[in-house]
């Protein structure tokens, strides 16, 4: 966004369009700045692997995984992947009716982070084998057979179940493969809605399971009752196994999250009667105290300020960012007091008929929260136009996406929906800012950036402006970089909330002090620049982990 004459003053820099953040934690000892460049992606759908860091296209999994549900009836009963599916899909059956209203889609399950994980781990660990059994059944249609006289007595002897491999192939019609008739329709039906959307695959299990720790951290979730189904007081049917809870230890293991591991590990073990799995995990558990006490702890005394050996259970930093995204305000009343609400319409003709409803936030920076500025038919108009758009949302430090920026992004351009231009405008006439997209030499705003967040979907807190982040010097270091960049260095950020969420995903700013909670409709807005051009430190926010729900926004 630049600004217009009403609000002059701010040097217009020429750059390449570019989005930024600030590494690990900012503060953390050794985390630098990262630039993450924005690509202009052609058509992008869902994509493997990428499916949990985008709730857009979950709702195909949750139908895939009932079309699923309805074959199983008809496949032997002693695959024990198939038990498992079972077993783990009644945990949704049995909450669709008390949650979800009778509706699996429902959002209050395709938003729940714990319904989400079990779905990804039934597709990614049994779906394959139900898979395999029901194209044996498609393969043998028409000629399903024994292929050796001792079927019959080996499938007596349980040689379905213990040797799967050969008697899936060689003994069909005593392992029960020869399936009856309508099953066929049904695996073509199967087939056609499995070539149409992405299914999970590993790198799902792995970000649900590091979503769960994100978010048992941040939100304090009491550990032993995420495990029992528990999520910010709804409680679920789903139980987390000893192997679940050391799945998401693995994976915050890896992620350097020691103390997050720690507690996860400590819970695997306390669940688990199996000797040898104790032993191994407490093995595991010597490591990761090594990890943490000898590695971090005596560096990093702010981020690891006890050691994991002196307490059985550390209690992970509680950062006034994470204070801040349970609702937490650092203002006190007196601060509060100077800040009122407005109904304006701006000195803007345009809305003279129209005024707008706002509450003035903060003063430093110059920040606001504006109701109603978009209708629910403009909301589900974006994210249909942005759904087929939406790629990994990135940072520059790495060419891979990071634990850091858990979401997708897609760019609208003004002619993408005849509704993008309206909403421009109103930008405009609220702010006194400039959006336009005209020529490049006259660009003032950059397309509409929306972004759809995934389970436990999050974005660091970070710096919104490009330049102004480094020394003046490194600007032209960045040169090529920046020099088609048509609008400028990013002034200040309009952000619409283009859904509520249940619980968590609010918006931080950690030296301000204040955050902000999504509500659909609703759009905040603050200035990054301070009016002598320099960067306001205080304008850093993140987007808070998502905890419960699907959240969508879109910047200008
Ligand atoms: O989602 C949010 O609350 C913040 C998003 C944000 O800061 C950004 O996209 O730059
Ligand atoms: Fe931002």
């Amino acid at each position: 966004m630049a600004p217009s004459t009403r609000h002059s003053g701010v040097r217009r820099i020429s750059g390449d369009r570019v989005d930024s953040t600030i590494g690990l934690r900012a503060d953390t000892p050794g985390g630098g700045t990262l630039l993450f460049c924005f690509l202009h992606s052609g058509e992008a759908h869902a994509i493997s692997g990428e499916l949990y860091s985008s709730l857009a296209h979950m709702n195909d999994v949750f139908v895939f995984d009932s079309k699923v549900v309805e074959i199983l009836p008809y496949l032997p009963p002693y695959l024990p992947e198939l038990e498992k599916y079972k077993e783990s899909h009644n945990c949704l059956a049995v909450d669709t009716g008390r949650l979800g209203g009778g509706d699996f889609l429902s959002v209050s399950i395709t938003g729940n982070p714990l319904h989400l994980y079990f779905v990804i781990k039934r597709l990614v660990l049994y779906w394959p084998a139900i898979n395999r059994a029901l194209q044996v059944i498609n393969d043998s249609r028409g000629n399903c057979k024994d292929m050796h006289t001792s079927c019959s007595y080996w499938s007596k002897w349980y040689e379905c179940q213990k040797n799967p491999a050969y008697m899936m192939i060689n003994c069909q019609l005593s392992c029960g493969l020869c399936g009856k008739p309508e099953i066929h329709e049904k695996i073509i039906a199967l087939r056609a809605l499995g070539y149409k959307i992405v299914l999970p695959s590993a790198n799902d299990l792995r970000g649900a399971a590091i979503a769960l720790a994100r978010l048992q951290q941040v939100y304090r979730l009491p550990i032993a009752d995420l495990a029992e189904g528990i999520v910010a007081n709804v409680s679920t049917s789903v139980r987390l196994s000893t192997y679940d809870c050391m799945r998401i230890a693995n994976e915050s293991n890896f992620e350097t999250e020691y103390a997050s591991a720690w507690q996860w590990y400590s819970l695997a073990h306390a669940t688990t009667s199996d000797p040898d799995l104790k032993a191994l995990i407490k093995g595991i558990m010597y490591s990761v105290k090594r990890q943490h006490d000898g590695l971090h702890q005596p560096n990093h005394t702010k981020y690891f300020p006890q050691k994991l050996s002196e307490f059985e259970i550390q209690d992970p930093v509680d950062s006034n960012y994470a204070q801040l995204c349970r609702g937490f305000n650092f203002m006190s009343d007196k601060e509060k007091a100077k800040f009122r609400c407005y109904v304006s319409s701006r000195e803007s003709p345009f809305l003279t008929l129209q005024p707008v409803k706002y509450e003035h936030l903060h003063d430093d920076p110059e920040m606001y929260l504006f109701h109603e500025v978009i209708s629910p038919k403009e909301v589900v108009m974006i994210q249909d136009t942005a759904r087929d758009k939406l790629y990994r949302s990135m940072v520059t430090s790495s060419d891979k996406p990071v634990e850091l920026r858990v979401s997708h992004t897609a760019w609208l351009q003004n002619y993408t929906h005849p509704v993008l231009p309206n909403i421009a405008k109103r930008i405009s006439a609220i702010t006194g800012l400039h959006v336009f997209e005209g020529s490049v030499e006259n660009m003032a705003g950059e397309h509409l950036q929306v972004l759809s967040y995934g389970i436990g979907g999050h974005y660091n807190f970070h710096y919104d402006p490009l330049l102004k982040i480094m020394p003046e010097e490194k600007w032209f270091e960045a040169g090529s970089k920046f020099e088609n960049y048509p609008c400028g260095d990013r002034v200040a950020t309009w952000m619409f909330y283009l859904s509520g969420v249940e619980a968590g995903g609010r918006t931080a700013f950690p030296q301000a002090g204040v955050s902000v909670a999504p509500v659909e409709g609703s759009a905040v807005f603050w200035y990054s620049i301070k009016k002598n051009g320099l960067l306001n430190d205080k304008s850093q926010h993140g987007g808070c982990p998502v905890l419960l729900g699907h959240k969508w926004v879109a910047n200008k």
